[in-house]
């Protein structure tokens, strides 16, 4: 893994974007944010430098003994709006159908987590997850269920602060609604209570 964010260059960023709201970045109390908010773009963006298709190369062979459907469910989900940088956060829920490999239950989360740590819009993430798990596991089907609250929709422009936005993106047969039922049947079924 490569690390894309250049912290001087955020922190010279921070600082322009201090004095154009009319703060003072050499005052004691804001003289360290630069550096902190250099810090923190570094986890935020952390996915910028990664593959997430090479968490997936030791798929595990199982044969005839697949099972039917495997489902990961509330997965913390954290990215960042494209639009406005503000954070999006709530739950992913990962279901595929295996072919003749399943892969290490910890690899699943680290493919969300590498494509939600960039500029993202929801809608293209879980295209992308369901995409690198439709490339790297060749599974029959794969779903991805996110329900995400965004920091743009909730905090400025028309603040909904409860409105959660869920997103589905399928590939395989479980692109077919009836397969998706059953997924849904299983989310239904407790364990979650929403975006957080
Ligand atoms: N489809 C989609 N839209 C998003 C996402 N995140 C933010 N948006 C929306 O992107 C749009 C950006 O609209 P713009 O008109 O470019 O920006 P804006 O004037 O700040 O928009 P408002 O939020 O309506 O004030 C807004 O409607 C946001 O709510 C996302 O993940 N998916
Ligand atoms: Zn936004």
């Amino acid at each position: 893994m490569s690390e894309t964010v250049d912290r001087e260059r955020v922190a010279a960023a921070v600082r322009e974007l201090l004095l154009a709201i009319g703060a003072d970045p050499d005052s004691p109390e804001l003289a360290s944010t630069p550096a902190r908010v250099a810090e923190s773009y570094t986890e935020f963006f952390a996915g910028m430098g990664q593959d997430p298709a090479s968490y997936l190369s030791d798929a595990i062979p199982v044969g005839a003994d697949t099972g039917e459907l495997v489902l990961v469910r509330d997965l913390t989900l954290r990215s960042m709006c494209e639009h406005h940088l503000l954070p999006f956060r709530g739950r992913a829920h990962i279901a595929y159908r295996p072919g003749r490999s399943v892969v290490g239950l910890s690899a699943i989360p680290r493919v969300v987590d590498a494509l939600a740590a960039r500029p993202q819009v929801q809608e293209r993430l879980g295209e992308q997850i369901a995409q690198t798990l439709a490339d790297g596991l060749a599974p029959e089907g794969v779903l991805v269920l996110l329900e995400a609250r965004h920091g743009c929709v909730s905090d400025r422009g028309v603040r909904q602060a409860d409105a959660v936005t869920v997103t589905v993106a399928s590939r395989g047969v479980l692109a077919d609604p009836v397969q998706q039922a059953a997924v849904f049947a299983l989310l239904g079924q407790g364990g979650s209570d929403g975006a957080s």
